[in-house]
């Protein structure tokens, strides 16, 4: 990132402004050290007339709430030259790199070359390299955030897990240079600056492992995210059921405690299993992600949650079978998915050098 002025508020362009993504907008608009452009899809007209409501755990009944500024599209700052360049673009919409378009063709209007650093608030493994490719000379920031906001209805939000986020660096082996490794660190640590002005309310701090801390919170995302989502189970009663735990869960989370050593050289303690496995409150009822986005009909990120740990462990040759059948089982319900968009079923050409059939329209 270019130097920015430390009197200067942070410019921040927010992609995503659900759930999660209002409360990270609402912390760094309250600490005073930030403004923020929120990018607005389904919820704009309501939030434009009428605010955000938010019912949060961490900062209590919050009514008509705007950002600095609300868009109802990517700006352009290229074109629009009398907008200033964005400091970073945060971007927390779910991840379905199968299904397009692709997040780095929508966000690159945004970012000016070797200025934005761009943070990915996002789950799951392997999500930074085509920003790698897209942007190389920009920083590249990964957040991690154990929190649980819900948006419902559109403009509500229900925030009733208490925030946690973890910020750091990728690793790009693109940007071998000291100096840019270096920038990217001050632009991780600055954005933290931002976010704890808030108070004590957020939790946020700089990550330096940035490998071990997406490992291990994939730990619980490629374990229970699924199984949920294929059973529509919450993880109370996954619990309740015990063989589901036992059968499903902890295999997985082991699957990817191999995988993580195996390939990416990254210790998880086996006291994490445990740790992870009862991450939620016991009789909470809490829906992972993937199973809210399942209920609402949505796609689901299964990709860089399951299916790149799977790919990982094929790459060095780690057995992953409770992993391989939970990802065969997720695609089919992303097909269904899809399919729910269509108005006709689409008959597949066979075979035509697919593995498992054409999938393209005759
Ligand atoms: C850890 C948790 C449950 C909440 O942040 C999550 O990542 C998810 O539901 O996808």
């Amino acid at each position: 990132m270019g130097s920015v002025d430390a009197y200067k508020k942070l410019q921040v362009l927010l992609v995503g402004s659900g759930g999660i993504g209002t409360m990270v907008a609402y912390a760094l608009e309250k600490g005073g050290k930030a403004e923020v452009a929120a990018v607005l899809r389904s919820n704009f007209e309501t939030v434009f007339e009428n605010g955000f409501t938010i019912h949060s755990v961490d900062h209590g009944e919050v009514l008509d709430w705007r950002p600095t500024s609300i868009l109802d599209s990517i700006p352009s700052v290229s074109e629009e030259s009398w907008r200033a360049p964005y400091d970073y673009v945060i971007v927390t919409t779910k991840n379905v790199p199968d299904i397009p378009p692709q997040i780095t063709d929508i966000i690159a209007p945004a970012i000016t070359p070797g200025h934005t650093a761009i943070v990915l608030i996002q789950n799951g493994l392997n999500i930074e390299r085509p920003f790698f490719s897209a942007f190389p000379a920009n920083p590249i920031l990964s957040g991690i955030t154990f929190s649980g906001a819900i948006e419902s209805p559109p403009g509500t939000i229900n925030h009733h897990n208490h925030e946690r986020t973890f910020i750091g660096v990728f690793d790009n082996p693109i940007a071998a240079s000291y100096s840019q490794k270096s920038r990217a660190i001050a632009a991780a640590r600055r954005l933290v600056d931002a976010y704890t002005a808030c108070g004590p309310e957020v939790d946020c701090t700089y990550e330096p492992d940035v490998a071990y801390s997406r490992w291990r919170k994939l730990l619980y995302n490629a374990s229970y995210n699924g199984v949920a989502a294929i059973l529509g189970m919450d993880t109370s009663r996954m619990r309740f059921t015990e063989h589901i735990i036992d059968d499903l869960i902890r295999p997985l989370m082991q699957e990817i405690r191999a995988t993580a050593k195996a390939a990416a050289g990254v210790e998880l303690e086996e006291k994490l299993v445990e740790t992870m496995i009862t991450a939620d409150v016991y009789d909470k009822f809490f829906k992972p992600s993937m199973l809210q986005d399942m209920e609402k009909g949505k796609f689901i990120e299964f990709e860089n949650l399951v299916g790149e740990p799977l790919r990982e462990a094929e790459r060095v040759g780690v057995e992953t079978p409770t992993l391989k059948v939970v990802y065969g089982l997720l695609k089919g319900l992303q097909f269904k998915a899809g399919e729910r968009n269509l108005e006709d079923v689409v008959v597949p050409r066979s075979g035509e050098g697919l593995r498992y059939g054409g999938c393209g329209k005759s």
